[in-house]
């Protein structure tokens, strides 16, 4: 059983982006908590099967996170299921989980199994665009959106994904204030320790996604800052 709720720090890697060995190896022996494998687009069954083995070789606890059905492979430690919960388009907010249940439903420990209430704020974030996620006006409709989390659909995880930008430190803050009881994830635009230690001490787990890829040293630097700062 994965202990995400003590997480304070996790990697995101994407199966469709490349990534050496030697920086795999970094990134996996960082001391960060966990590394979640997930992207919006071009997630495919082989390249997810592909970087899941490449961690295996690693101790640290490694996450699917589930964007398309096509792409479930067996074998990680959990899987966080997203629930965008300002998707534009109702096709994106339960009619996957449906199909995905048809077809994996009998097989599912769901003990594995986590549900992520998905805030998706920066508008040109591929997942934004996918799921024509809905514009938030401001701090007290975003606190709204935690306390539906928290209170309605219940998730374990509130995800307040600014993917691809550094976020409003005040928006993270009001869902932090509304999401009482679970652990909140924020990710977005990570890219050094002065952003990585700001959202520390708002939210309980940081997650630092593209700036692996662009500069693996700095993504590194972030584990440190974030388990620097107390849990808020
Ligand atoms: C034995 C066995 C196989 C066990 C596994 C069982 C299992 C886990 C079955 C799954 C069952 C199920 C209910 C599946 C449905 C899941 C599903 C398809 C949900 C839809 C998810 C969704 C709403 C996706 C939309 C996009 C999104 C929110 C993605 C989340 C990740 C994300 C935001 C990544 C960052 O992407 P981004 O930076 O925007 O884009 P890039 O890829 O360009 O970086
Ligand atoms: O890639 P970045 O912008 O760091 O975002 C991390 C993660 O929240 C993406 O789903
Ligand atoms: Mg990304």
């Amino acid at each position: 059983m994965i202990d995400f709720h003590n997480w304070r720090h996790v990697f995101k890697l994407d199966p469709d982006k490349p990534i050496d060995d030697d920086a795999l190896e970094a990134i996996c022996d960082s001391g960060t908590d966990g590394i979640i494998v997930g992207g919006t687009l071009g997630i495919t069954y082989d390249n997810t099967l592909e970087l899941m083995a490449r961690i295996r070789r690693y101790a640290v606890p490694t996450v699917l996170e589930v964007s398309n059905l096509e792409a479930v492979v067996p074998g990680f430690d959990a899987y966080f299921l997203p629930l965008v919960l300002n998707a534009g388009d109702p096709d994106w907010l339960i009619a996957p989980h449906v199909a995905g249940l048809t077809a994996y439903g009998s097989y599912i420990h769901w003990e594995e199994i986590f549900a992520e209430g998905y805030l998706i704020l920066n508008p040109d974030a591929a997942a934004a665009k996918l799921t024509k996620a809905r514009p938030v006006t401001g701090k007290e409709e975003a606190k709204a959106y935690a306390r539906v989390a928290a209170h309605i659909c219940k998730t374990p995880i509130f995800y307040v994904e600014y993917s691809g930008m550094y976020g409003d430190p005040e928006i993270v803050r009001a869902c932090k204030s509304g999401y009482e009881g679970g652990t909140l994830f924020y990710g977005g635009g990570i890219t050094g320790v002065e952003q990585a230690r700001e959202m520390a001490a708002i939210a309980d787990v940081v997650v630092v996604g593209n700036i692996v890829y662009d500069d693996v040293e700095a993504a590194l630097m972030t584990v440190q800052a974030v388990k620097e700062v107390n849990r808020p």
